[in-house]
Protein backbone atom coordinates (compact mmCIF):
# COMPACT_ATOMS: atom_id res chain seq x y z
CA UNK A 1 0.00 0.00 0.00
CA UNK A 2 1.56 3.29 -1.09
CA UNK A 3 1.29 5.81 2.08
CA UNK A 4 -0.93 8.96 1.41
CA UNK A 5 0.71 11.15 3.89
CA UNK A 6 4.25 11.30 4.47
CA UNK A 7 5.70 13.60 7.29
CA UNK A 8 9.47 13.13 7.41
CA UNK A 9 12.31 14.62 9.85
CA UNK A 10 9.64 17.29 10.14
CA UNK A 11 11.02 19.90 13.32
CA UNK A 12 9.19 22.76 14.29
CA UNK A 13 9.38 25.63 17.10
CA UNK A 14 6.79 28.82 17.28
CA UNK A 15 8.42 32.15 17.72
CA UNK A 16 7.38 33.83 20.95
CA UNK A 17 8.11 37.00 23.12
CA UNK A 18 10.26 34.05 25.40
CA UNK A 19 12.36 33.25 22.54
CA UNK A 20 11.56 29.67 20.37
CA UNK A 21 9.30 27.00 21.24
CA UNK A 22 10.10 23.91 20.21
CA UNK A 23 6.53 22.13 19.27
CA UNK A 24 7.45 19.57 16.91
CA UNK A 25 10.89 17.43 17.00
CA UNK A 26 12.08 14.92 14.09
CA UNK A 27 8.54 13.85 13.94
CA UNK A 28 7.61 10.96 11.22
CA UNK A 29 4.68 9.92 10.59
CA UNK A 30 3.00 7.58 7.30
CA UNK A 31 -0.46 7.06 6.56
CA UNK A 32 -1.18 4.59 3.92
CA UNK A 33 -3.82 5.81 1.56
CA UNK A 34 -7.28 4.57 2.57
CA UNK A 35 -5.94 4.26 6.40
CA UNK A 36 -7.87 6.12 9.00
CA UNK A 37 -5.18 7.13 11.56
CA UNK A 38 -6.14 8.70 15.20
CA UNK A 39 -3.29 11.19 17.00
CA UNK A 40 -3.73 11.55 20.66
CA UNK A 41 -0.91 13.37 23.16
CA UNK A 42 -0.72 15.38 26.45
CA UNK A 43 -2.53 19.00 25.92
CA UNK A 44 -0.22 20.60 24.22
CA UNK A 45 2.42 18.68 22.36
CA UNK A 46 2.01 20.20 18.84
CA UNK A 47 -1.38 17.87 17.78
CA UNK A 48 -3.37 21.05 16.06
CA UNK A 49 0.47 21.96 14.47
CA UNK A 50 0.60 18.77 12.95
CA UNK A 51 -2.87 19.19 11.27
CA UNK A 52 -1.53 22.72 10.28
CA UNK A 53 1.75 21.41 8.83
CA UNK A 54 -0.35 18.38 6.69
CA UNK A 55 -3.20 21.16 5.37
CA UNK A 56 -0.21 23.52 3.91
CA UNK A 57 -1.08 26.25 6.51
CA UNK A 58 2.59 26.72 7.94
CA UNK A 59 5.93 25.49 6.41
CA UNK A 60 8.13 22.91 9.14
CA UNK A 61 11.39 24.82 10.21
CA UNK A 62 13.32 21.44 9.31
CA UNK A 63 11.69 18.39 7.54
CA UNK A 64 9.06 17.52 4.82
CA UNK A 65 5.29 16.76 4.89
CA UNK A 66 4.21 14.81 1.47
CA UNK A 67 0.92 14.07 -0.06
CA UNK A 68 -0.15 12.16 -2.23
CA UNK A 69 3.42 11.64 -3.99
CA UNK A 70 3.55 15.86 -3.69
CA UNK A 71 5.84 17.99 -1.46
CA UNK A 72 3.42 20.04 0.65
CA UNK A 73 4.69 24.02 0.73
CA UNK A 74 1.47 25.77 0.58
CA UNK A 75 -2.78 25.23 1.48
CA UNK A 76 -4.17 22.90 -0.25
CA UNK A 77 -7.45 22.00 -1.43
CA UNK A 78 -7.65 18.37 -1.70
CA UNK A 79 -7.44 18.39 2.08
CA UNK A 80 -10.95 18.82 3.87
CA UNK A 81 -11.17 19.97 7.36
CA UNK A 82 -13.51 19.69 10.39
CA UNK A 83 -12.96 21.44 13.86
CA UNK A 84 -14.32 20.92 17.44
CA UNK A 85 -16.78 24.49 16.74
CA UNK A 86 -17.86 24.01 13.11
CA UNK A 87 -18.12 27.77 11.51
CA UNK A 88 -21.31 27.56 9.21
CA UNK A 89 -22.84 30.52 7.63
CA UNK A 90 -26.06 31.45 9.28
CA UNK A 91 -27.20 33.48 6.26
CA UNK A 92 -26.77 30.66 4.36
CA UNK A 93 -29.13 26.75 4.69
CA UNK A 94 -27.57 23.55 5.85
CA UNK A 95 -27.45 22.33 2.13
CA UNK A 96 -25.81 25.56 0.69
CA UNK A 97 -23.53 25.96 3.88
CA UNK A 98 -22.34 21.87 2.72
CA UNK A 99 -21.69 23.01 -0.81
CA UNK A 100 -19.43 25.61 -0.27
CA UNK A 101 -15.97 24.02 -1.06
CA UNK A 102 -17.63 23.39 -4.38
CA UNK A 103 -17.87 26.71 -4.99
CA UNK A 104 -13.92 27.36 -4.20
CA UNK A 105 -12.13 24.64 -5.33
CA UNK A 106 -12.24 24.24 -9.22
CA UNK A 107 -14.49 21.38 -10.60
CA UNK A 108 -16.48 20.49 -13.78
CA UNK A 109 -20.04 19.64 -11.50
CA UNK A 110 -23.30 21.27 -13.09
CA UNK A 111 -25.52 23.03 -9.87
CA UNK A 112 -27.46 20.07 -10.41
CA UNK A 113 -24.96 17.47 -9.96
CA UNK A 114 -23.73 20.04 -6.69
CA UNK A 115 -27.16 19.58 -4.78
CA UNK A 116 -27.44 15.81 -5.64
CA UNK A 117 -24.22 15.78 -4.15
CA UNK A 118 -24.92 17.43 -0.71
CA UNK A 119 -28.47 15.67 -0.40
CA UNK A 120 -26.32 12.44 -0.55
CA UNK A 121 -24.59 13.06 1.65
CA UNK A 122 -26.92 14.76 3.80
CA UNK A 123 -29.01 11.81 3.91
CA UNK A 124 -25.88 9.73 4.66
CA UNK A 125 -25.45 11.43 8.08
CA UNK A 126 -29.32 11.25 8.67
CA UNK A 127 -29.76 14.49 7.92
CA UNK A 128 -32.66 14.46 5.02
CA UNK A 129 -35.41 17.33 5.69
CA UNK A 130 -33.20 19.17 7.51
CA UNK A 131 -31.69 20.74 4.27
CA UNK A 132 -33.35 24.37 3.80
CA UNK A 133 -32.88 24.78 7.42
CA UNK A 134 -30.60 27.69 9.01
CA UNK A 135 -27.90 26.11 10.92
CA UNK A 136 -29.66 27.53 14.39
CA UNK A 137 -32.14 25.62 13.59
CA UNK A 138 -30.19 22.28 14.07
CA UNK A 139 -28.78 21.35 17.31
CA UNK A 140 -24.78 20.21 18.14
CA UNK A 141 -24.70 16.89 16.90
CA UNK A 142 -26.52 17.77 13.70
CA UNK A 143 -24.13 20.87 13.12
CA UNK A 144 -21.50 18.93 13.29
CA UNK A 145 -23.26 16.03 11.17
CA UNK A 146 -23.46 18.91 7.97
CA UNK A 147 -20.15 19.96 8.93
CA UNK A 148 -18.34 16.79 8.35
CA UNK A 149 -20.07 16.22 4.86
CA UNK A 150 -19.26 20.14 3.71
CA UNK A 151 -15.33 18.42 4.59
CA UNK A 152 -15.73 15.87 2.09
CA UNK A 153 -18.20 17.23 -0.14
CA UNK A 154 -15.23 17.64 -3.01
CA UNK A 155 -14.10 14.33 -2.20
CA UNK A 156 -10.24 15.66 -0.41
CA UNK A 157 -7.72 13.29 -0.37
CA UNK A 158 -7.06 13.79 3.47
CA UNK A 159 -10.49 14.50 5.89
CA UNK A 160 -8.30 16.13 8.77
CA UNK A 161 -10.58 16.44 12.04
CA UNK A 162 -9.15 18.50 15.29
CA UNK A 163 -11.57 17.53 18.28
CA UNK A 164 -14.64 17.22 16.04
CA UNK A 165 -16.71 15.52 18.36
CA UNK A 166 -14.93 17.28 21.47
CA UNK A 167 -18.06 19.54 22.39
CA UNK A 168 -20.84 16.79 22.35
CA UNK A 169 -21.79 14.65 24.96
CA UNK A 170 -21.10 11.43 25.18
CA UNK A 171 -24.04 9.56 23.29
CA UNK A 172 -24.40 12.22 20.84
CA UNK A 173 -20.63 11.49 20.21
CA UNK A 174 -20.88 7.45 20.35
CA UNK A 175 -23.77 8.24 17.49
CA UNK A 176 -21.38 10.93 15.32
CA UNK A 177 -18.76 7.51 15.58
CA UNK A 178 -21.12 5.40 14.16
CA UNK A 179 -21.67 8.01 11.30
CA UNK A 180 -17.99 8.24 10.52
CA UNK A 181 -17.93 4.62 10.01
CA UNK A 182 -20.84 4.88 7.60
CA UNK A 183 -19.16 7.36 5.65
CA UNK A 184 -16.11 5.53 5.38
CA UNK A 185 -18.46 2.32 3.82
CA UNK A 186 -19.85 4.91 1.38
CA UNK A 187 -17.13 7.18 1.09
CA UNK A 188 -13.72 5.61 1.49
CA UNK A 189 -11.42 8.84 2.64
CA UNK A 190 -7.95 9.08 4.04
CA UNK A 191 -8.65 10.36 7.96
CA UNK A 192 -6.59 11.66 10.33
CA UNK A 193 -8.31 12.66 13.74
CA UNK A 194 -6.94 14.46 16.58
CA UNK A 195 -8.65 13.59 19.68
CA UNK A 196 -7.91 13.34 23.60
CA UNK A 197 -10.69 10.47 23.69
CA UNK A 198 -8.73 7.30 23.93
CA UNK A 199 -11.98 4.87 23.37
CA UNK A 200 -12.55 7.36 20.30
CA UNK A 201 -9.35 6.97 18.83
CA UNK A 202 -9.97 3.05 19.40
CA UNK A 203 -13.25 2.64 18.07
CA UNK A 204 -12.69 4.84 14.81
CA UNK A 205 -8.86 4.26 13.73
CA UNK A 206 -6.85 1.63 12.00
CA UNK A 207 -3.69 3.08 13.75
CA UNK A 208 -3.62 5.32 16.80
CA UNK A 209 0.11 7.17 16.91
CA UNK A 210 0.75 8.48 20.64
CA UNK A 211 2.71 11.50 20.41
CA UNK A 212 5.27 12.56 23.56
CA UNK A 213 4.97 15.23 25.30
CA UNK A 214 6.45 19.08 23.56
CA UNK A 215 8.78 18.57 21.72
CA UNK A 216 6.40 15.97 20.00
CA UNK A 217 7.92 13.09 18.39
CA UNK A 218 6.03 9.60 17.52
CA UNK A 219 6.46 7.84 20.73
CA UNK A 220 3.93 4.59 20.37
CA UNK A 221 2.23 2.84 17.42
CA UNK A 222 -0.73 1.10 18.16
CA UNK A 223 -2.49 -0.93 15.00
CA UNK A 224 -5.60 -1.45 16.25
CA UNK A 225 -7.36 -4.79 14.76
CA UNK A 226 -10.84 -5.04 16.02
CA UNK A 227 -11.59 -7.50 13.09
CA UNK A 228 -13.64 -4.94 11.10
CA UNK A 229 -16.44 -4.91 13.61
CA UNK A 230 -18.24 -1.06 13.96
CA UNK A 231 -21.06 -1.63 16.55
CA UNK A 232 -20.34 -0.19 19.75
CA UNK A 233 -19.80 -3.11 22.11
CA UNK A 234 -16.92 -3.84 20.45
CA UNK A 235 -15.19 -1.41 22.88
CA UNK A 236 -15.90 -3.80 25.63
CA UNK A 237 -13.91 -7.03 24.14
CA UNK A 238 -10.99 -8.51 25.56
CA UNK A 239 -9.07 -7.25 22.50
CA UNK A 240 -10.06 -3.54 23.03
CA UNK A 241 -10.02 -2.87 26.70
CA UNK A 242 -6.13 -4.25 25.97
CA UNK A 243 -5.17 -1.74 23.35
CA UNK A 244 -7.01 0.97 25.49
CA UNK A 245 -4.96 -0.14 28.48
CA UNK A 246 -1.57 0.07 26.30
CA UNK A 247 -2.72 3.59 25.19
CA UNK A 248 -3.24 4.74 28.90
CA UNK A 249 0.16 3.70 29.54
CA UNK A 250 1.53 5.27 26.57
CA UNK A 251 0.22 8.34 27.60
CA UNK A 252 1.18 8.59 31.22
CA UNK A 253 4.54 8.09 30.16
CA UNK A 254 4.35 11.08 27.55
CA UNK A 255 2.61 12.99 30.62
CA UNK A 256 6.11 11.98 32.19
CA UNK A 257 3.79 9.99 34.70
CA UNK A 258 5.16 6.61 34.23
CA UNK A 259 8.33 5.38 32.56
CA UNK A 260 8.96 2.99 29.70
CA UNK A 261 10.10 -0.52 31.12
CA UNK A 262 11.55 -1.64 27.61
CA UNK A 263 13.38 1.37 27.68
CA UNK A 264 14.26 1.54 31.27
N1 LIG B 1 0.81 30.54 16.66
C1 LIG B 1 1.45 30.17 17.78
N2 LIG B 1 2.42 30.94 18.33
C2 LIG B 1 3.06 30.57 19.44
N3 LIG B 1 2.82 29.43 20.13
C3 LIG B 1 1.86 28.63 19.63
C4 LIG B 1 1.12 28.94 18.46
N4 LIG B 1 0.23 27.96 18.22
C5 LIG B 1 0.40 27.05 19.20
N5 LIG B 1 1.36 27.45 20.06
C6 LIG B 1 1.87 26.72 21.22
O1 LIG B 1 2.44 25.51 20.74
C7 LIG B 1 2.13 24.43 21.58
C8 LIG B 1 1.43 23.33 20.79
O2 LIG B 1 0.15 23.82 20.39
P1 LIG B 1 -0.91 22.89 19.66
O3 LIG B 1 -2.17 23.68 19.56
O4 LIG B 1 -0.31 22.35 18.42
O5 LIG B 1 -1.04 21.71 20.74
P2 LIG B 1 -2.20 20.61 20.93
O6 LIG B 1 -1.49 19.34 21.22
O7 LIG B 1 -3.11 20.62 19.76
O8 LIG B 1 -2.93 21.17 22.22
P3 LIG B 1 -4.35 20.73 22.87
O9 LIG B 1 -4.25 19.25 23.11
O10 LIG B 1 -4.38 21.49 24.17
O11 LIG B 1 -5.41 21.13 21.91
C9 LIG B 1 1.30 25.00 22.74
O12 LIG B 1 2.16 25.26 23.82
C10 LIG B 1 0.75 26.30 22.17
O13 LIG B 1 0.59 27.25 23.19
Amino acid sequence: MTNLIDIRGVTHAYKTDKGPLPVLDDLNISVPEGDFCAVVGPSGCGKSTLTRLVAGLMKPDTGEVWLHGERVVSPRSTVGMAFQNPVMLEWRTILQNVLLPLEIVPNKMSRKQKEDRGRELLALVGLEGFEDKRPSELSGGMRQRASLCRAIVHKPDVLIMDEPFGALDAFTREDLWQTMHALRAEEPFTGVLITHDLRESVYLADEVIVLSGRPATAQHVENVKLGGRTDLEVLYTQEATEILHRLRHQIEIAQGRATDEKAA
